[in-house]
């Protein structure tokens, strides 16, 4: 069993993220995961603290000299932004006196429609929304890529598998239809301002970015995620829990904005013919091709061999710098939201949190069906079962 979890505030010192159940054996580095944070950083539309925000990692447990040791994985990223927030934050009591100027320890009581500020103020009984948003901010997807980073690499070093993403929409712009990446393609995405693989729709992206951040406004968009050599019979169709197009949905819905996902193709197929949208199968010198891929990868919540694709919409930003109305929970008074900070759009940040939550799924998934206390044991036993495959299949 996997399991991982994340703590930390988006002003606290740390953010932390501990995965528990990966097997030993695993080649990991702290400039890895320091690589897949930058990228996490990257992308055009992102706010001010994406500038000066520095992710610092280190190990705090389960790996020795490079490797994991199969105990749990414990990684730290530092926020280097904490002496600013060194008072406003501490866990400890801080003397009235020495808060009473900091003028980020005044109590936001003016809710955002759209971020947990005011559901959350009242779940929990808090005045200040500070209590409320330093946990829900999108910081802390931070932690999410650092632990996703090593289940991305248990899944390369044990299956060979490689998990891409790329963005499809911003706004109301899209890449052509059917346009991603080909195996090997982040490096072309990355260097992307939009994380995008069609320049022409890139362009119109980022004029999009810059007229909302002229109209002091936000955008959301969609963002594609593709594995890429996914064995098939990961998940199953026996239990609506164990069914991977479940644990896929959950896991990109669980992203802080993230509003609807798709399994490949699902909303064409929803609007087509059953002629117009199944994936037919001919065969070939492996077993079976397919002569598309609008399942996604997967029938009947199992891989079935072709790249895994899922696609996760993201709403707009709810931080504007024209603020939307709310009210203000002292006097109940119609009012401005608060103003702060903000990222105009952060779908391209969205994709690469996407990867993670994806590479969590299919690290679970991968051990469920082929176990291991060590990669190489996993990797023996996937290699055992592609071999004796009843339908071999021919990507
Ligand atoms: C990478 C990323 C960055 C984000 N940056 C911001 C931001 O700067 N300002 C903001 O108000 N919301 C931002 N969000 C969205 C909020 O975190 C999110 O809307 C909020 O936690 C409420 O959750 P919900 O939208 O899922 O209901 C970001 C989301 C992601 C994935
Ligand atoms: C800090 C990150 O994203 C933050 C997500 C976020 C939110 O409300 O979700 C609000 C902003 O934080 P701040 O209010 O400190 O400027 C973003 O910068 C990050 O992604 O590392």
């Amino acid at each position: 069993m996997l399991r991982w979890m994340t703590a930390g505030e988006s002003h606290g010192p740390e953010l932390v993220v501990t995965i528990d159940g990966l097997p030993a054996g695993i080649e990991v580095s702290s400039e890895k995961i320091a690589a897949e944070l930058a990228r996490r950083r990257l992308g055009y539309g992102r706010g001010a603290r994406m500038k000066f925000e520095a992710d610092e990692v280190s190990f705090i447990g389960g790996v020795r000299h490079g490797y994991t040791l199969g105990s749990p994985v414990a990684v730290k990223i530092g926020n280097t932004e904490w002496p600013k927030w060194e008072k406003v934050m501490s866990a400890d009591p801080v003397p009235a006196e020495e808060l009473e100027n900091l003028a980020r320890n005044a109590p936001l009581r003016r809710p955002r429609p759209g971020h947990a500020d005011l559901a959350g103020m009242q779940k929990y009984s808090h005045e200040d929304a500070r209590q409320i948003l330093e946990r829900a901010s999108a910081r802390e997807t931070a932690a999410r890529v650092a632990g996703g980073a090593i289940a991305k690499a248990f899944l390369e070093q044990a299956l060979g598998i490689e998990i891409l993403s790329h963005i499809t929409a911003i706004g109301s712009v899209s890449v052509k239809e059917g346009l991603r990446p080909a195996p090997g393609g982040l490096d072309e995405v990355d260097a992307d301002p939009l994380r995008t693989v069609d320049p022409e729709a890139s362009a119109r992206m980022v004029a999009e970015v810059d007229r909302a951040k002229k109209d002091a406004n936000t955008l959301g968009g969609v963002a594609e995620v593709i594995a890429y050599r996914v064995p098939p019979g990961l998940g199953s169709h026996v239990q609506w829990d164990r069914k991977l197009d479940t644990r896929i949905a959950a896991a990109l819905m669980s992203i802080q904005s993230v509003k609807a996902v798709e399994i490949g193709d699902g909303l064409m197929q929803a609007h087509s013919f059953g002629s117009e949208a199944h994936d037919e199968m001919v065969p070939a010198e492996g077993g079976v091709h397919r002569v598309t891929d609008r399942a996604g990868g997967l029938e009947g919540g199992i891989t079935t061999g072709q790249p895994l694709r899922a696609s996760a919409a993201f709403k707009p930003i709810s931080s504007l710098t024209r603020p939307l109305k709310t009210i203000d929970v002292d006097t109940g008074e119609s009012t401005e939201a608060i103003n702060q900070r903000s990222d105009v759009c952060a779908v391209p940040a969205g994709g690469v949190v996407a990867e993670s939550m994806i590479g969590y799924v299919l690290a679970e998934a991968a051990l469920e069906k082929f176990g291991g206390d060590n990669v190489r044991e996993t990797e023996r036993n996937a290699k055992s079962y592609l071999e004796n495959l009843a339908v071999g299949i021919d990507e």
